[in-house]
């Protein structure tokens, strides 16, 4: 079921197509957990097809996205600034990056996004019950693929991830980027060849929670880092795909395996010509939840590599530094926390 998809070549020395992997939710549950396993050992993302979450849910959030970042500026700002939710034109996060794009940043909450609702939305009954049917149909996948994921692991505590998604509190996100076209004006090739520039979007990165969901329109962009035969890093574009959810492992994922699974870095280029749209929900825990390897990722021959953490602490942390800070490093148990990385 691990299958090759083929995305365009991109022009540049340090990207190149490689195969994601595919994993088709209509196959029977212990050849998913094994695939899923393989996935995130080894690249740390991959694609779901059969997914279940129904179409016109995916259109009407596809469309109230988009509607809301075709209005004016400041309607849009109603939404606050991205401090860190809220509305968001270029700068990303609080030092200094920048991209080639507006978001909306939610809380995941139903009660927050019922409020949002009410300043954003001329509509806010359906605004928000269009958003929270979203939250909890991708909720609910990311649970389904982390029980998976549990099993494959061979985990005492097959619920071990999920629990702390469908927490009251979890601390969840819901993310909506919009990238705007390629200014005609500033062709980059004339053959056509969307891939040539190297306009960013979003920057290099890993997601800092447990797993992340995405969904974006039929248009290019996402690019994940990928180790090459000779061990060196490639940039592998990720071929669009509406009809489907592409998901990876986030930094806690990382630490709660004991580094068995990857938190991979990726990025999001805004070269094409039409107008890219993603939708990520980053599934977290509660504040106040103790990150730290499972006990079952720890063995003599494999000992403890991150300390325990709050994900209020990861947090407090990740918003001290850029975009493309590998964070989770900081918690190794092999190194101390070192401020000066706060550079
Ligand atoms: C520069 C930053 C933006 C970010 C918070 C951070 O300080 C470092 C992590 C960034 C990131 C990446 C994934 C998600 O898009 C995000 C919402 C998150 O949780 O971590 C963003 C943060 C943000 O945009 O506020
Ligand atoms: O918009 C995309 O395709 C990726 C954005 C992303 O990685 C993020 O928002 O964390
Ligand atoms: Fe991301």
């Amino acid at each position: 079921m691990v299958v090759p998809s083929i995305s365009p070549v991109c022009n540049q020395t340090a990207c190149r197509a490689v195969g994601i992997p595919v994993v088709d939710l209509s196959k029977p549950r212990a050849d998913m957990s094994r695939l899923i396993v393989e996935a995130c050992e080894v690249v740390g993302f991959f694609k779901v097809i059969n997914h279940g979450v129904s179409k016109i849910l995916i259109e009407r959030m596809e469309s109230i996205a988009l509607e809301f970042f075709s209005l004016p500026s400041q309607e849009k700002e109603k939404a606050g600034p991205p401090a860190p939710l809220g509305y968001g034109v270029r700068n990303i996060g609080f030092n200094g990056d920048v991209g080639e794009l507006e978001y909306l940043l939610l809380h995941a909450n139903p009660s927050s996004i019922s409020h949002k609702a009410k300043v954003i939305s001329k509509e806010p009954s359906f605004f928000s019950y269009v958003v929270n049917e979203y939250v909890a149909a991708v909720r609910h996948l990311s649970c389904e693929i982390l029980d998976m994921l549990a099993e494959g692991l061979k985990l005492r505590d097959t619920n071990a991830f999920s629990t702390l998604l469908r927490d009251f509190e979890s601390d969840s996100l819901l993310r909506i980027n919009h990238y705007p076209p390629w200014n005609k004006n500033n062709n980059i090739t004339k053959n056509g060849n969307k891939c040539g520039g190297a306009r960013i979007g979003f920057g290099e990165h890993s997601d800092p929670q447990i797993i992340s969901v995405l969904r974006s329109n039929d248009v290019e962009g996402l690019q994940v880092l990928t180790s090459g035969p000779g061990g060196d890093h490639v940039w592998a574009p990720v071929a669009p795909d509406p009809d489907a959810f592409f998901i990876n492992i986030g930094d806690l994922l990382q630490a709660m395996t004991n580094g068995r699974l990857l938190s991979v870095r990726h990025r999001a280029m805004a070269n094409s010509y039409k107008e890219r749209q993603s939708i990520i929900f980053f599934g977290a825990p509660p504040l106040h939840s103790l990150i730290s390897p499972l006990p079952d990722t720890v063995s003599p021959a494999n000992p403890c590599k991150y300390n325990p953490f709050t994900w209020s602490e990861y947090k407090k942390t990740m918003y001290q530094l850029r975009l493309s800070h590998n964070r989770l490093d900081l918690f190794r148990a092999d190194e101390p926390l070192e401020i000066k990385a706060l550079d």
